[in-house]
């Protein structure tokens, strides 16, 4: 038997009216975990998680949910798929408990099935004591739940979020978060943000999208290696001229940020920093502050952004 990937996308390019939001994206899921989709607003986040749910019909480009094509056979293709979609369409006058056993319904479930389901995925989600609970008098975070609970209850191999720890306080996303981290131990799941750290904190694999295009996908670890600050903030009392810093092992290029501040931009290991120090003492540079540039994180991040737009 031919083992299919849980999702497979290729070339996908949409445009709507004139101009093209996401251009030739690829993108294969094999097994359970959690893959982040990052980028800034308006990079084709939610355009890609329309069109591999079926939401929106693509312009360009094919997408198997477990070998089915999701534009040829919707109806088959969507059993497999949970979707959280940016703005859930909760019916905010049903009880918790109509509104799921409607979702599991539209779903064609087995009417035997939906009971057990119903409850599984409220117990999964946090919100078994909320029942019959009309969804407006529940808070952001358990309304998230239960639009986690919907894109759950019937079993789905892939669970799709579209920025869901958006408009959340900070405990409901910690929250939301750690429900995200439980369900990918048993479905794929595919997230989306424009926060780097979130993506940082969840996911093993990355796929950074920008101006519609990939122009990141790896691991999580590779992204992290990539990324690492690759300048250092000296704080000196007594700083010496650029040409003195540019002398030491490492060193490529000096900014002063102000007249005793400077970013030294470095290759190489991060040893560059004792290096720094020993200098400083030695020629009396008077150093009170030295860190590793976390600014530079969100350089690269930008950099990264920019590049396909520049290619
Ligand atoms: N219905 C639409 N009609 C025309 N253009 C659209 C439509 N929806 C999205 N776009 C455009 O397509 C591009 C990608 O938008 P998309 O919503 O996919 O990005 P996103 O990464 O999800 O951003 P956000 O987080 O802001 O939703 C943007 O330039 C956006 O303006």
């Amino acid at each position: 038997m031919i083992e299919h990937p849980i999702l497979s996308i290729k070339n996908l390019s949409h445009r709507y009216s004139s101009s093209w939001a996401i251009r030739d994206i690829d993108l294969e899921i094999n097994r359970t975990g959690i893959l982040g989709l990052l980028g800034s607003n308006g990079a084709g986040k939610s355009t890609t998680m329309n069109i591999m749910c079926g939401v929106l019909n693509q312009t360009e480009g094919s997408v198997l949910i477990n070998g089915i094509d999701i534009r040829e056979q919707p109806e088959l293709a969507k059993r497999q798929i949970g979707f959280l979609p940016q703005n859930p369409p909760l019916y905010l006058d049903l009880t918790v408990d109509e509104y799921l056993i409607y979702t599991a319904e539209l779903r064609k479930m087995e009417y035997r099935q939906i009971k057990p389901a119903l409850e599984e995925a409220k117990e999964r989600c946090g919100i078994a004591h909320f029942s019959n609970r009309l969804i407006k008098n529940l808070s952001g975070g358990y309304r998230q739940r239960v639009g986690i609970a919907q894109a759950i209850i019937h079993k789905p191999k892939l669970v799709v979020m579209d920025e869901p720890t958006n408009g959340l306080d900070p405990n409901q996303i910690t929250e939301v978060r750690t429900l995200i981290k439980e369900i990918a131990v048993e479905h794929a799941v595919i997230f989306s943000s424009h926060v780097l750290s979130e993506v940082q904190m969840l996911c093993k694999e990355i796929k950074m999208i920008a101006d519609g295009r990939i122009v990141f996908s790896d691991t999580m670890d590779a992204f992290n290696n990539y990324v690492e600050p690759h300048s250092v903030l000296m704080q000196m009392e007594n700083p010496p001229v650029t040409a003195e810093l540019l002398k030491i092992a490492g060193v490529d290029k000096v900014d002063f940020v102000t007249e005793r501040q400077a970013r030294v931009y470095f290759t190489g290991d991060r040893e560059i920093t004792e290096r720094l120090i020993a200098a400083s003492v030695h020629n009396g540079w008077r150093l009170s502050e030295i860190s590793l540039d976390k600014t530079a994180l969100d350089e690269i991040f930008k950099q990264l952004s920019t590049k396909t737009m520049q290619s």
